[in-house]
């Protein structure tokens, strides 16, 4: 059974359609990111699931009930989920452990007490039961905002960008610990952010929105490798992106000829190359591709890969401007010139008038 349910959830800010028919399932145990550009619908989605935006059109079911319809719409305190914030949202006048302990009100104190014991270890924390959220580190604060969210043990743990409070460097080891908490946990987790590195990091489950739409829901290495529009494969990672008449079913581009399924002759196709689908092939070792040199413009060196600057040389005239990934250290000099092949798992063509 699906843990939590959107059914054709539709919400609108006066004239702004924010939600426009999105149907999403999360399972228990499987962590889901909702992500998309600012604006596009994401933290509403999140709040209309917490109880915290009244729902305008469709239903949101948890863990078989229905918890907001035309009739019904259940209070956050009466939905099984767990929130976390950006900002963690910690009552700054009480202890780690009354924080904790913040939403466990109905319980006896005893069984209160071990739940809140039990949270804190779930995050290691235990040792700063009494501390105050202001003598802690960001991401000490972010794993006790996780130990309340996670201490009534909810169906449903939703978090709105919750790494965005924290440095680099921190934000990579709490996103770390917080995948292995919530995968412990086994509630089913949705959560927003906007970047798509952090949603490949976390997500079982990749939901893409643009506009207040789902364009698309997949595996991270689905949505990567097969996006299904010009808008996933460029909000994915950057993207080399050319256009090209279709002819025969194919388009020809300064790299070669590409195929163009599904797209009719004539029609007008974006072709976008991921920058390491592109390999420099050094000169010698590809003779006779046919394939046009390209010449380096700069090289950078980006820390885990480099990046180089092409310039592709078409009938003795640079036609055109690229960037190649390459993994660790390769720093070709200025003017070197090299012949190129496609790797056609990240090339892409799309058909013109797909832009959303
Ligand atoms: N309470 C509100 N009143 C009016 N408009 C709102 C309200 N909340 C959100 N919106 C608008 O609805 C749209 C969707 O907002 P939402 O916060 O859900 O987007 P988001 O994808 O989470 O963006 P961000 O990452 O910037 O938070 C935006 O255009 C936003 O300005």
């Amino acid at each position: 059974m699906d843990a939590l349910a959107f059914d054709s959830v539709r919400h609108r800010f006066g004239q702004l359609t924010a939600v426009d028919g999105v149907s999403l399932t999360v399972s228990r145990g499987e962590l889901v990111c909702l992500l998309g550009p600012s604006g596009c619908g994401k933290t509403t989605m999140l709040r209309l699931a917490a109880g915290l935006e009244r729902l305008q059109q469709g239903r949101i079911i948890m863990a078989g009930e229905v918890v907001a319809d035309g009739r019904v719409d259940l209070s956050p305190e009466d939905r099984q989920v767990g929130l976390v914030f950006q900002d963690f949202a910690l009552f700054p006048h009480l202890n780690v452990a009354d924080n904790v302990a913040f939403g466990l009100k109905g319980l006896a104190r005893d069984k209160r007490m071990e739940r809140v014991e039990e949270a804190l270890r779930q995050v290691s924390m235990e040792s700063y039961r009494n501390a105050y959220p202001h003598t802690l580190s960001g991401g000490q604060q972010q794993r006790v905002a996780l130990a309340r969210a996670l201490a009534p043990k909810p169906a449903v743990v939703l978090l709105d960008e919750p790494f965005s409070g924290l440095d680099m460097r921190l934000r990579n080891e709490v996103r770390d610990q917080t995948l292995h908490i919530l995968k412990k946990s086994g509630a089913a987790t949705l959560m927003v952010t906007h970047d798509p590195e952090e949603a490949m990091f976390m997500s079982d489950r990749i939901a893409l929105m643009n506009q207040g739409q789902l364009v698309q829901t997949d595996k991270p290495v689905d949505l990567y490798y097969s996006p299904a529009s010009v808008f996933a494969a460029s909000f994915l990672n950057d993207t080399n992106q050319l256009t090209g008449v279709v002819r025969d079913g194919g388009v020809e581009t300064a790299l070669g000829k590409l195929e163009a399924d599904g797209l009719a002759d004539g029609e007008t196709a974006r072709i976008l190359i991921r920058p390491e689908a592109i390999k420099l092939i050094p000169p010698g070792a590809h003779a006779g591709s046919g394939r046009s040199p390209a010449r380096v413009v700069t090289s950078k060196l980006l820390g885990r890969s480099s990046l180089i600057h092409l310039s592709v040389i078409n009938d003795g005239k640079e036609a055109l401007h690229l960037h190649a990934r390459v993994p660790g250290r390769f720093l070709p000099a200025e003017g070197e010139t090299f012949s190129l092949d496609l790797d056609f798992h990240q090339t892409f063509v799309f058909s013109d008038s797909d832009s959303i």
